[in-house]
């Protein structure tokens, strides 16, 4: 049976994050995908300039439309806005027997602009995290959600074990934030071991929507069967291709390619021996 993704995120009009990117991730991981609307934005390189959601009801409708009738192998969340949405999605995730359910806690644009309501975090906590497989924060979302400040890897060590503790069965801490840092390493810990993915920094402003990218990637792999830890090093090698071929537009943070990894084949080989990979 061909396999199938389904993300519920908010949509980026300018198509480089949100339902837009995760949508183009998994049509290149030869996922079938479908979506669930969160929330509009009118959004571009330059940041976002309003936030329109969906009612509630339209939630669980699209909800339903898909469960009722259609496959789901992985579920990928993404801007979930508030708490009443949340408990949507997690009354769906339970009524279908969901699985591979990856949860990419969506906060904050890189301009800045709120995606969540700060009223959200602990509702997300207590009821997402719990049916979690993979939950996926940037350093700034680990932060709030495990109320301390993260600094050295031993502090997101830390941080992983408490979103652990809290339910999700695996964390994955990002480190595109981890700025000045010559590599960018994600931390995969799974309740007993910590897993490093390092690959080199790529200077670039065009970073929009690598948080959804990866998450995409990563749901798109456990889809196809792949264990968690497979489907995070493919997702950082379809990302480091998809930021290495950004294809520049707008004044501001520009899109990545989602197509890099077809269409430089023999560079995403390079890319893939590159991958350091060590436990601890
Ligand atoms: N400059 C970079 N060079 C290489 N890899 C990067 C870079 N920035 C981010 N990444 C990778 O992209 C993925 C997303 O990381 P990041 O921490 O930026 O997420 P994010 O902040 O949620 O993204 P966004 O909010 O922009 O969608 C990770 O796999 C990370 O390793
Ligand atoms: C809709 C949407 N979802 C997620 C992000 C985070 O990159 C964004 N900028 N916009």
């Amino acid at each position: 049976m061909r396999r199938t993704a389904l993300t519920i995120a908010g949509s980026d009009s300018g198509g480089g994050a949100g339902i837009q990117a995760d949508l183009k991730t998994f049509q290149e991981h030869h996922v079938f995908g479908m979506s669930a609307l969160t929330a509009v934005t009118a959004q571009n390189t330059r940041g976002v300039q309003g936030v329109f959601p969906v009612e509630v009801k339209g939630l669980e409708e699209q909800l339903r439309s898909i469960g009722d009738d259609m496959p789901v192998h992985a579920v990928k969340t993404g801007m979930l806005f508030d708490a009443d949405r949340i408990k949507a999605v997690v009354n769906a995730i339970h009524r279908y027997e969901w699985s591979n359910i990856v949860v990419d806690p969506v906060m904050i644009a890189k301009g800045g602009d709120s995606l969540l309501s700060e009223s959200a975090h602990e509702f997300l906590m207590k009821n997402l995290l719990p049916i979690t497989d993979v939950i996926t924060p940037n350093i700034p979302e680990a932060e709030v959600l495990t109320n301390m400040t993260i600094h050295t890897l031993a502090d997101r060590k830390e941080a992983a074990i408490r979103l652990h503790k809290a339910g999700a069965s695996h964390v994955v801490i990002k480190g595109g934030h981890d700025d000045g840092a010559e590599n960018v390493i994600d931390l995969l810990y799974d309740g007993s071991a910590f897993t490093y993915f390092s690959l080199p920094r790529i200077q670039s402003e065009n970073t929009h929507g690598t948080g959804c990218t990866f998450a995409a990637a990563l749901a798109s792999g456990l889809s196809h069967g792949s264990s968690v830890t497979e489907a995070v090093k493919k997702a950082k090698i379809f990302v480091q291709m998809a930021i290495q071929h950004t294809v520049p537009m707008g004044d501001g943070h520009g899109p990545t390619n989602h197509g890099a990894v077809r269409q430089y084949p023999e560079e995403a080989i390079s890319v893939t021996e590159e991958v350091k990979i060590w436990d601890e």
